[in-house]
């Protein structure tokens, strides 16, 4: 099934990216509607011999205050550099985005005090300890000896790793950095967090860890949430989320309204002879040609009511003497509504996935 612009296409809320006044502000003070908020973001790399790799091209973006927003793509779809430009660690080349009520451009240091990051690439230094690495970084943000000192312990404590504090980096396990990369992030309360695949290569019990901390820092501070992951399951448990394919945006929503928005069941059906079960699927359902796909999974469609339609189709089968060896039908899932938008499985991008791993829960 191809991905197509429809009523699901995204959403492209009309208010500007300026600050508004907040309704529950007491004195209507003016607060930020939005933790961020993008208008037409371009990002532009120059290449050699006058070429250019388009990261961006355009991007709308709203993500509210205190939600925990999931950032989703294939491959090289633009994700990274979102991030480093509402880290204002990169320039755009046009447009505009407000950050925790910075401008990116105008206002970048604004920005960077008050966002935290957590990035796929370990910047702690393996020969200190847990605590020095958090004291020197502390240091690095402007505070004070003895607010460093109060905060390295404050966030330690936070992400569960008090009693390892005197521990060199590396003796600890992937888990317990990834949780000291958080704390890092965390030294200087940010306003937003931004995670760039917080739990890539870790077990599904430190993903569980490392989430469940991060579940209790948006409770306990308010804080927003920014992630971007591969694990379907993660987006699954965020407010919201965004698609990105080829560096503009192609689905915005909480997942229940995206798969809602899919609508049909997924039925999947594996015969003796897939090839003509294709064709007797298609005449029974009066589907066009491209709406019932043979694949490797076998033969599948979607459908309203899919469960009634499978005796239907058993059936039709049947009577073609091809013997049906197991039928399914599924509500969308949202590797479906990557799928609808990107024409790609989520999986695929999957840095530990092999072709026929089963999908793991955190
Ligand atoms: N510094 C750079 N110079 C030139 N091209 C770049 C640079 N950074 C990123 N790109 C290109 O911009 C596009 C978007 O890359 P980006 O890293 O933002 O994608 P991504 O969605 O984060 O990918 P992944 O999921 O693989 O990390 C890609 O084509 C990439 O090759």
């Amino acid at each position: 099934m191809q991905p197509h612009a429809g009523a699901d296409a995204p959403a492209q809320a009309a208010p500007p990216p300026a600050a508004r006044t907040s309704p529950d502000s007491a004195q209507g003070a003016t607060m930020p509607a939005y933790a961020i908020s993008t208008r037409g973001l371009v990002k532009t790399y120059p290449g050699p011999d006058g070429t250019a790799t388009h990261a961006l091209r355009g991007l709308d973006l709203d993500v509210h205050r205190g939600e925990t927003f999931a950032f989703l793509g294939p491959n090289g779809a633009g994700k990274s550099t979102t991030i480093a430009l509402l880290c204002a660690l990169a320039r755009p080349t046009s447009g505009r985005a407000t950050v925790a009520g910075a401008d990116v451009l105008t206002e970048p240091d604004r920005v960077r005090r008050r966002v935290g990051m957590l990035f796929q690439h370990s910047a702690l230094d393996p020969d200190l300890t847990a605590e020095q690495n958090l004291h020197i970084h502390a240091r690095l943000y402007g505070l004070s000896r003895r607010d460093a000192r109060r905060r390295t312990t404050e966030t330690l404590e936070a992400v569960d790793l008090g009693d390892r504090r005197r521990a060199p980096v590396r003796t600890l396990s992937g888990g317990m950095r990834r949780r000291l990369e958080l704390a890092r992030g965390l030294l200087h309360a940010p306003e937003i967090l931004f995670l760039d695949e917080p739990t890539t290569g870790l077990d599904p019990h430190a993903r569980a860890q490392v989430w469940q901390h991060l579940r209790a820092l948006r409770d306990r501070q308010g804080s927003t949430l920014f992630v971007t992951t591969h694990y379907l399951e993660e987006a699954e448990n965020c407010d919201r989320l965004a698609i990105i394919d080829g560096g503009r945006l192609v689905a915005q929503g909480a997942p229940a309204a995206l798969k809602a928005a899919i609508g049909d069941d997924r039925v999947v059906l594996r015969t003796s002879d897939d090839a003509t079960a294709r064709r007797v699927v298609r005449e029974a359902t009066a589907s066009p040609d491209p709406a019932v796909t043979a694949d490797a999974e076998g033969v599948w469609l979607r459908v309203p009511d899919g469960s009634a339609w499978i005796p239907r189709l058993c059936a039709a089968l049947a009577g073609h003497g091809i013997s049906v060896h197991a039928a399914s039908a599924a509500p969308p899932t949202l590797d479906d509504v990557f799928f609808h938008h990107t024409g790609r499985s989520i999986n695929a991008a999957r840095p530990d996935r092999t072709p026929d791993a089963p999908g793991s829960a955190p």
